[in-house]
């Protein structure tokens, strides 16, 4: 059993409800009947016993399917250990020969009292209980303090908003002080999009993901939901990854991969135009453009629409882009370039020209907008890579949804992955899906969910540093594909956030972030 969150280092395989169903189906046929689920129960039994080591009391939660069964073969293992257990059970009876009768007779069996109806909380009935009131596992005894709940009520199986008495369980178990540890996934989450599937879900402390790692615990609503993320994979050896959940490891790769020479000069680190900051916004193309010195770029130019020379506050290192330069693309197509970024629709003029001739284009913001009002530059867009040219859009929910002729962004957040595949797929390129739990996606590739960052990052500017330094990165190893920049970029912009305590300011995200390096 492994804990993954807050902080991950290994990069984790992650396998969606199709890919983990086939998964337990296969080693369902290579095992003794019943026995992955009864080690699915001891694994969340000893986690238990691990989280609250003083703990004696615990309400169980038990829902009609085996997410029910893993948490009776759980009571039974802590009752056998002295707990005071109320156990709860949900919904119909188990199918005769399934995992999840098998759970519920050996727990009758060891003489646990399975009730029906809701739980009693601290003695006292809850309120709309359709039950008497419980007396916990031995009849007749005083009410005990309640130290754990445990939800077993949904998990992979969960695909409809919760009702009756188990929305009424969730509801109480979230009301309540004592902390609760999830089966699976919180019940109500969806195991593939993250979001939920209703009015009620769990909110747990802790969720221990049992056989395989579910993308919806670590994206979209998912890290809201799970709390402290465990893992256990029942000593079954892993399908082949539906996605990938990237862990620190990857960024210690970029920089094995990409040391600075001991000879290098700038002409040998890549240069960068920044095209954006129009008039009023130019702190967002400030913004980028210092992201993209910090990460290393030999040369960062500004292409300001109205440049009007100034020079920039406290960075005289940027370099001014004059507008002509643009009508010769031999200039600047081996620059990365790095378009939106506050150029409102000041950067038009020049936006076609850089659709068709930038070895290595990352684009943001308004540059997105643009891309999606107008179908020729739509299919400029698309038609990039077949001409040998590699772009990276970074674009968040609302963005997205502009590309891909949506209505708002809840139709991005409702699966996201599967959003961030479409819009790559769209246009030939990669995506990097902004949000908790950014998904990249390329054609041809699995796709990447970040493991780093934090609600710090929800400031103003920050995705203009991102786009900056991934631009950064891009001009010092042009040979990288677009996906490994963009994969390494949001995880160490994420990771440069993470341990910080309430909102960072942009500026100071990239002094983070040069300082992440140095670590
Ligand atoms: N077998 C093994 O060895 C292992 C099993 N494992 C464990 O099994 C879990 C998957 O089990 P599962 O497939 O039985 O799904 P689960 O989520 O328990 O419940 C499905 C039931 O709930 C019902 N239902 C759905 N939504 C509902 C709602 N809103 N309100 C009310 N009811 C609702 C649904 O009914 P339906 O909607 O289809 O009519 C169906 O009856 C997995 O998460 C893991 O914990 C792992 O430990 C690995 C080893
Ligand atoms: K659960």
């Amino acid at each position: 059993m492994r804990a993954l969150l807050p902080h991950t280092q290994a990069t984790w395989p992650l396998h969606d409800i199709a890919a983990s169903r086939e998964l337990e189906k296969a080693a369902l046929q290579q095992r003794p009947a019943h026995q992955l689920i009864e080690q699915a129960g001891a694994a969340v039994a000893r986690l238990a016993m691990a989280l609250v080591p003083h703990g004696r009391s615990a309400v169980v939660l038990a829902g009609p399917g085996n997410n029910g069964g893993d948490a009776l073969i759980a009571a039974r293992w802590l009752a056998a250990r002295g707990w005071r257990l109320q156990v709860y059970r949900f919904g119909p009876e188990p199918a005769a020969g399934s995992d999840a009768a098998h759970a519920l007779r050996a727990a009758v069996d060891a003489g646990l009292e399975i009730r029906r109806g809701l739980p009693t909380v601290d003695g006292h009935p809850s309120p709309g209980s359709s039950a008497a009131s419980g007396s916990g596992l031995i009849a007749g005894a005083p009410p005990a303090p309640i130290d754990l709940w445990i939800d077993g009520l949904l998990g992979l199986g969960a695909h409809r908003a919760p009702e009756g008495d188990i929305a009424a369980a969730i509801r109480l178990a979230n009301r309540h002080p004592a902390p609760t540890l999830a089966i699976d996934l919180p019940s109500g989450l969806h195991a593939d999009t993250g979001q939920t599937c209703g009015a009620d879900t769990i909110r747990a402390d802790h969720t221990l993901s049992l056989l395989t790692l579910k993308p919806g615990l670590v994206t979209g609503e998912g890290r809201a939901y799970a709390g402290r993320l465990w893992f256990d994979d029942l000593g079954v050896t892993p399908s082949p990854a539906t996605a990938h959940w990237v862990g620190l490891d990857a960024l210690t790769e970029w920089h094995q991969q990409h040391p600075r020479g001991a000879t290098s000069h700038k002409g040998r680190q890549g240069d960068v135009v920044v095209l954006g900051g129009a008039p009023g916004m130019r702190g967002a193309a400030w913004l980028a453009a210092t992201a993209a010195l910090t990460a290393g770029a030999g040369r960062v130019y500004a292409a300001l629409p109205d440049d009007d020379g100034q020079p920039w506050p406290a960075r005289p290192e940027l370099m001014h882009w004059p507008a002509q330069r643009w009508r010769q693309p031999q200039a600047w197509r081996d620059a990365v370039v790095v378009c939106g970024c506050g150029g409102d629709t000041g950067i038009l003029p020049w936006l076609d020209a850089v659709l068709h001739e930038a070895r290595h284009l990352v684009v943001d913001a308004d540059g997105l907008n643009l891309v999606a009002d107008d179908e020729a530059l739509r299919k400029r867009l698309a038609a990039r890579r077949s001409h040998g040219l590699q772009t990276m859009l970074t674009p968040h929910p609302l963005e997205a949804a502009r590309l891909l002729g949506l209505a708002g962004a809840a139709a991005i957040q409702s699966d996201r992955l599967a959003a961030a595949k479409a819009l790559a797929e769209r246009f030939d390129c990669t995506v990097v899906l902004k949000g908790s739990g950014t998904v990249i996606a390329s054609p041809g590739h699995l796709p990447d969910i970040n493991s780093s960052g934090s609600p710090a990052l929800a400031t103003a500017g920050t995705g203009d540093v991102l786009a900056g330094w991934a631009g950064g990165l891009w001009a010092q190893a042009p040979d990288a594909e677009a996906h490994t920049v963009a994969r390494t970029a949001v995880l160490w912009h994420g990771a440069a956030a993470q341990d910080h305590a309430g909102p960072l300011r942009a500026a100071d995200l990239i002094e983070a972030m040069g300082a992440l390096r140095r670590a």
